[in-house]
């Protein structure tokens, strides 16, 4: 299989680890990570994001299939951001499940 360049699921989680550093009003994840709702809001936002995915993926368009998805990993990484989860956590626990 191809190698794929998912460099920016990295690039992406630094933006957002940059906007909690460095909040500014008219961004859409300090809207989330400051949200009054505090990490309810972002979690509301992984919750309408998994049933858009699951309702796209059952329409068999693939195209919706991935713009959700992409929704959805998007609010993921914003959840990780908030709770301190970083990517690398994520690989080695999916590393550790490899057989
Ligand atoms: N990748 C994304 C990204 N994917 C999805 N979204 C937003 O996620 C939201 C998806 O929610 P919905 O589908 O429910 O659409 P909505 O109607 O706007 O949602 P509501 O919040 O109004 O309920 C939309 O507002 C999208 O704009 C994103 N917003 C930002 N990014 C990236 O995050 C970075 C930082 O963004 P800012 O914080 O806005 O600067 C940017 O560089 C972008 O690359």
């Amino acid at each position: 299989m191809p190698e794929t360049d998912l460099s920016i699921l990295n690039e992406l989680y630094d933006i957002i680890t940059d906007r909690k550093e460095n909040p500014s009003e008219d961004s859409y994840v300090c809207s989330l990570l400051n949200h009054r709702k505090g990490i309810d809001k972002i979690l509301e936002k992984v919750g309408e994001e998994s049933i858009e995915t699951i309702l796209a993926v059952k329409s068999e368009n693939k195209e919706e299939m991935i713009y959700e998805s992409s929704d959805l990993l998007f609010h993921l990484m914003v959840m990780f951001v908030a709770k301190g989860i970083t990517l690398d956590e994520i690989a080695t626990e999916l590393k550790k499940r490899r057989k």
